[in-house]
Order: C-alpha cells, then sequence, then structure tokens
C-alpha cells in the first residue's frame, strides 16, 4: 500500500521540519499538534520556532495545499509520533506525551497503517505504544515482541539532526530503522525513501532505541573527558587547549572542546535514559553525566578567585562589574534552553552585588530568568569590554572570535579562544 497521506504528530523542532520533508517530496501530511498557536502559525504558512530554512519549505507546503495543521489526528495511511520525552523526578524517562499521542490517534486507526515512533525513547518504549495502541484498539492487530505479523505496523525510527542544520540533515543523514517485524521495519524504509537521500539501515526497535542513546552518550562521555581534562590542566598550570591540540595530533586520538558544561535538551537528558533502565551497569554513563553537570560549579569556582584577586588589588564587590560573554547553549545559535551559561549567569546575578553585563549577540532581550535581577544588563561587546573588570566567556560564538583579546579584563575563558 502507497503511503499518499502522513501524519505527523508533535509539530516542533523535529515534526515540523518532517512534515515539510514529505510535502517538499510531494505527500500530503496532516500535523497534529495539542499547541493551538503552533496550529494556526503553521496553517498561515508561518513557523512558531526557529531553525535556518524552515520558513521557507513550511510557506511552501501550506501554500500547495499539502500540509495542514490540527488539534485532532485525522485518518492517514502512516503516522509519524514526535513528541518530547523529557526526565522526570530522578531522571526517569516521561513517556507520558507518546502515551497521550497514542490515545488521541488510537481512534482513526485503519487496518494498513504504519506507525513510527521518532522521538528519543529508553529500550522497550516502542513494545509499549504499541501495547497502548492494542488496550485502544481491540478490534486490531499489533505486533508483539514476539515478531507475529498485524493489521497495523509499527517501527522505531530515531532523529539524529543538529539543531541549526536540521533542513540538510532530515535529508542527508542515514537512518537507523527499527521495526517490531521485519515487515514493520520494510514499510518504515519504504515511507522514509520519499525523502531520505542518506541510507536506510533495517533493525529491529530495541537496537534503534538503544543507537540513539548511544549516540548521544558517546558524545557526553567524551565530552566529559575533555571536561575533566580540563580540570586537571588548570591544577598543574597546563593549557587544556594546546594539550588538547597536541594530544589530536595522534592519529588515533580525537579529544573534543572542553566547555562551561553541557546544555540543549539531548545530550544532558538521553544518557539518562540509560543509567535509568541499567543503574548497576551503566557506570561510565552517569559518571559522565556527573562530570558535566558539575562543570558550571567549577566555573562559578573560577568567578570567585578572579573576584578575590579583584578584592586583593583593593575593589570592593558591590564596585566590581563582571561581563559574561555568550548565554546560549553552544555557539553561534539563539536557543538558551538547558543552557549552562545561562545557569552560570543567573547564579552570578544573584550572588554578585556588583553590576552583571550580559553579551548574547543573538538575542535582543534578556531571557525572564534574568529580567528580574536588576544589576543585570544586556549590552554589546564594546560596551562590556569598556566597563567590565572580569570577563566570563562563556559561549565561542563567531563575533567573540573575531574580536581582539580583552586582555586589560581579568578573564575566565572557558572555551579557550582568549587565552
Ligand atoms: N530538537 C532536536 O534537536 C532533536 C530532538 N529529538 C527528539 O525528538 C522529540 C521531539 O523533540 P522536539 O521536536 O525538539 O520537541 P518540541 O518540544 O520542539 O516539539 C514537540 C511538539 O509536540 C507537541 N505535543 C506534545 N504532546 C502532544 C500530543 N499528545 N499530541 C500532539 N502534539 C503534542 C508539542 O506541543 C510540541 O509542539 C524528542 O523526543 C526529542 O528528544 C531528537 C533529535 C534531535
Ligand atoms: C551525537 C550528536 O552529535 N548528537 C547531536 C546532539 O545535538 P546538540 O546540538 O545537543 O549537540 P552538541 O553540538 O554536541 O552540543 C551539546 C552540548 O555539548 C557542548 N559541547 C559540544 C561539543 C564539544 O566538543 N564540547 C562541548 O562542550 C555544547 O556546547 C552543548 O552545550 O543531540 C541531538 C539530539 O539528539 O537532539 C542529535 O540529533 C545531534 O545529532
Amino acid at each position: 500500500m502507497q503511503f499518499e497521506t502522513v501524519s505527523v504528530i508533535g509539530l516542533g523542532y523535529i515534526g515540523l521540519p518532517t512534515a515539510a520533508a514529505f510535502c517538499a517530496a510531494g505527500k500530503r501530511v496532516i500535523g497534529v499538534d495539542v499547541n493551538a498557536r503552533a496550529v494556526e502559525t503553521i496553517n498561515r504558512g508561518e513557523i512558531h520556532i526557529f531553525e535556518p530554512e524552515l520558513d521557507v519549505a513550511v510557506y511552501a507546503a501550506v501554500n500547495k495545499g499539502l500540509l495542514r495543521a490540527t488539534d485532532t489526528p485525522q485518518p492517514a495511511d502512516a503516522f509519524l509520533i514526535a513528541v518530547p520525552t523529557p526526565f522526570k523526578g530522578d531522571h526517569q524517562p516521561d513517556l507520558s506525551y507518546i502515551e497521550a499521542a497514542a490515545k488521541a490517534l488510537a481512534p482513526v486507526l485503519a487496518k494498513g497503517n504504519l506507525i513510527v515512533l521518532e522521538s528519543t525513547s529508553p529500550v522497550g518504549a516502542t513494545e509499549q505504544l504499541a501495547a497502548w495502541l492494542a488496550a485502544a484498539r481491540p478490534d486490531l492487530s499489533f505486533p508483539q515482541q514476539t515478531g507475529v505479523e498485524a493489521d497495523v505496523n509499527v517501527a522505531y525510527c530515531p532523529e539524529r539532526v543538529l539543531p541549526g542544520h536540521v533542513m540538510r540533515e532530515l535529508i542527508e543523514n542515514d537512518r537507523i530503522i527499527g521495526g517490531m517485524t521485519p515487515r514493520c521495519a520494510e514499510r518504515a524504509c519504504e515511507l522514509y525513501r520519499a525523502f531520505v537521500r542518506g541510507e536506510c539501515i533495517v533493525t529491529d526497535a530495541r537496537t534503534a532505541e538503544m543507537c540513539k542513546l548511544t549516540e548521544n552518550a558517546f558524545r557526553d562521555v567524551n565530552i566529559a573527558f575533555a571536561n575533566e581534562l580540563s580540570i586537571i590542566s588548570d591544577k598543574f598550570g597546563i593549557n587544556v587547549w594546546e594539550l588538547v591540540r597536541l594530544a589530536n595530533r595522534h592519529p588515533r586520538v580525537n579529544i573534543l572542546q572542553p566547555g562551561p558544561g553541557v546544555g540543549g535538551h539531548c545530550i544532558a537528558v538521553d544518557p539518562w535514559f540509560i543509567v535509568d533502565s541499567a543503574p548497576e551497569e551503566a557506570r561510565l554513563i552517569r559518571t559522565a553525566r556527573e562530570v558535566n553537570n558539575s562543570k558550571p560549579h567549577w566555573v562559578m569556582d573560577k568567578v570567585d578567585a578572579a573576584i578575590a584577586e579583584a578584592k586583593a588589588a583593593g575593589k570592593e564587590d558591590k564596585h566590581l562589574t563582571i561581563a559574561v560573554f555568550g548565554l546560549s547553549f553552544k555557539p553561534d545559535i539563539d536557543d538558551l534552553r538547558e543552557s549552562p551559561a545561562l545557569d552560570i549567569a543567573i547564579e552570578l546575578a544573584a550572588r554578585h552585588p556588583g553590576k552583571v553585563l550580559a553579551v548574547e549577540p543573538h538575542i535582543d532581550a534578556l531571557p525572564d530568568k534574568l529580567k528580574s535581577s536588576p544589576n543585570v544588563i544586556l549590552v554589546d561587546f564594546p560596551t562590556a569590554s569598556a566597563q567590565a573588570d572580569i570577563g566570563l566567556l562563556l559561549v565561542d560564538h563567531k563575533p567573540f572570535k573575531e574580536q581582539a583579546a580583552p586582555t586589560h579584563l581579568r578573564l575566565v575563558d572557558t572555551k579557550g579562544i582568549w587565552t
């Protein structure tokens, strides 16, 4: 059976670009989202999130009549689920969004449908999804763990795109397609081939779930290694940036870059899904999370040391101005979600009696969490450089790298661009 109509459930950073990619390949897409503002905005041909080139793709899809958004699932040939999977409590995966999506789409399911889960999920989530659907639709058969063929096919296909490069990577990246049965995988491959130019590689659902978590845990562990090295190097008076450059001249060494911590809502979240389900075994992965989570505290200690030096040189706390360079979670984006740089700025604002000058070239106004602090002002680079006593570099944005190092300030440089 051909996939003429595809329904994408969850029209956020992943679902909306995917919906637009299907439309660009000529498919009809019914986008479903519980956020009324998102639905209205998309139906006007506009976007409610920022991702380069997404606006043009959504505008074209809506204007050609191929993309329509709604808050209620409707019948389609294939359903793709891209809802959030945060963690709750003590780092347990929160599958309630997937459960809600399953319950909402169950009534419109028909024999021959394909359902693909794209949300980053713990191992076993796809089986759980099939179980929720089966409970809601006893008149249809769903694949079981045993691999028996069923009326509705269910597969897991993780998304691996890099924010900022989503529209290109969606098309070019290889896809790992985990079917609950080989037939499920085969049909999901057929669906993705509509727009994916990378290879579609077939496996089972559990392996595909673990593959996604493994990719992000791999990166987290490697960043933790770099962050730990930076702390050890500091103790020995060694420049970690030079150290990493030199070690990386070995043909089989490739160390990542230390920084103020790990941000964003993926690398800092997904490894916990492994730790939660294998707490005894996932020792390295847990430790990496702890190392990366503790890095902002180490940075605060460095700032405290710089403040102590300035005080020893005769300056009073309340007359000390600190410039914070960068607030986003990584360079050259405007995304402040789960940003260690923002957390550090917030703590500094709360603790420091003097002025805090925030420099973030990608935003026009301070985020709410900093707005309420009367001592924090958003300024440009030259103002911060001219007025501050201490400079805290937290994000290696391109415009910062292009500036001459403000060496007249006492510098705490967490990205090694000025040291
Ligand atoms: N943003 C990224 O760079 C990447 C995200 N992922 C994963 O993709 C999944 C989605 O992430 P994002 O798109 O970033 O999240 P998002 O928060 O940008 O979008 C999710 C959308 O789902 C909607 N939603 C929530 N519950 C719903 C329901 N029951 N029915 C319909 N819509 C519902 C929300 O209103 C929201 O618009 C997550 O599991 C995430 O870990 C994977 C790779 C990259
Ligand atoms: C394995 C991998 O590269 N995963 C990607 C990742 O996207 P994300 O933008 O969160 O990753 P990132 O660029 O590594 O940044 C995460 C955090 O790590 C920090 N970071 C990154 C690299 C480095 O050498 N040092 C460092 O400190 C960044 O500053 C940032 O705070 O997570 C995405 C996701 O799963 O949402 C995934 O789709 C992307 O492909």
